[in-house]
């Protein structure tokens, strides 16, 4: 299978772990040539935070499609903000029967990508993953081996199902889990849930979520962002369990998620943009098209907003 993956950054890296193998090819087109040039000429040394390391050989590495044919999956694995660029800037490699896959975290990719590619054609899914890019070429990575690391599924009946189970059979070939799985909608919403309560609030405290944890304002937060969290994906038929949900996350170890900087954190501490119109704030315009109000996740997506748009003015700590 031809595979193409768009932003070859932390997570992009990781899926080229999980589809390494002779019968497959794997191209990786990322801006960042530092890094593109690193994995041409050694592959991508991803260190595992629980001890070890491998080596992951790609295909093709480069900052550009240019050179590529059209692909069989498309995978996208940039930051939300730049779906729409990447995904205009490489239209040459999808073609009529071209999977367009996104597998970031969030909910509102999928609305930019219906834009441009037949509802068949696309899927939609999501990480258990935590990792970041230490320097060029190399990604340090936490995930359980023994548990399902990547989760997807179609957003229209009329798929190509033999293909989707090809591709969960592809992107299984090491020790990284994919599963192709209908119900992947819910899946992204309770993943949403991990993300709504510790990526944009670890961003505007500075914090590592066990501190978030240990706080009892900082709890506080988290409690209400969660409620009403649950009272939108009530109202979406979701009905999750937000007492055991907020326990298992915030009350009791985390071990998973322990102690770690959620990515948007990683991005404010680089000074970079966040995701946040597709986290927290991907719940304030679901509440309020479902006539609720959301107003703490309201709260936590505008101070994102507020200091991703002025870390040039911001007085040191
Ligand atoms: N890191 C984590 O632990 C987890 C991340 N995720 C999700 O995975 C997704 C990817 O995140 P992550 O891997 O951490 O992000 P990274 O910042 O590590 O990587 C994103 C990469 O995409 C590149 N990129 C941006 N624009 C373009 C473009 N026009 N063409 C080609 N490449 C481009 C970026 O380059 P540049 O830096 O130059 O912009 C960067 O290298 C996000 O949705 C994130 O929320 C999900 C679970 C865990
Ligand atoms: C849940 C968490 C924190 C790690 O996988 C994540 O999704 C992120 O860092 O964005």
């Amino acid at each position: 299978m031809k595979i193409t993956i768009l932003g070859a950054g932390a997570m992009g890296c990781m899926l080229a772990k999980a589809i390494e193998s002779p019968g497959n090819e794997v191209n990786l087109v990322d801006p960042y040539e530092a890094h593109m040039e690193k994995i041409r000429k050694d592959g991508i040394r991803i260190i595992d935070r629980t001890g070890g390391e491998s080596t992951v050989k790609v295909t093709s590495a480069n900052t550009s499609s240019e050179n590529l044919e059209v692909q069989d999956v498309v995978v996208i694995l940039v930051k939300g903000y730049d779906t729409e660029k990447i995904l205009t800037e490489n239209m040459n490699i999808v073609g009529d029967k071209t999977v367009v896959m996104t597998l970031q975290n969030g909910i509102g990719n999928v609305d930019i990508l219906k834009k441009y590619i037949k509802e068949e054609n696309i899927a939609q899914g999501i990480m258990f993953i935590s990792a970041s890019i230490e320097e060029p070429g190399v990604i340090s990575a936490g995930y359980d081996s023994e548990k399902t690391n990547v989760i997807f599924g179609a957003i229209n009946e009329n798929h190509d199902d033999k293909l989707f189970h090809e591709i969960e059979k592809t992107f299984s070939m090491n020790d990284i889990k994919t599963e192709l799985n209908p119900d992947v909608d819910r899946i992204m919403w309770r993943k949403l849930y991990i993300n709504a309560i510790y990526n944009l609030p670890c961003a505007v405290m500075h914090l590592s979520t066990k501190y978030t944890r240990t706080d009892e304002n900082s709890v506080a937060i988290l409690k209400a962002i969660s409620d009403e969290f649950i009272a939108v994906t009530d109202k979406l038929g979701y009905n999750f369990d937000g007492d055991k949900l907020f326990r298992k996350y915030v009350t009791d170890a985390f071990e998973e998620y322990g102690d770690i900087l959620p990515s948007a954190a990683q991005d404010t501490q680089k000074h970079r943009k966040t995701e946040a119109e597709f986290l927290n704030g991907a719940i304030v315009r679901q509440a309020k098209k479902l006539g609720l109000e959301a107003p703490v996740n309201e709260t936590i997506y505008r101070l994102a907003m507020v200091q991703m748009n002025n870390y040039d003015n911001m007085f040191s700590l």
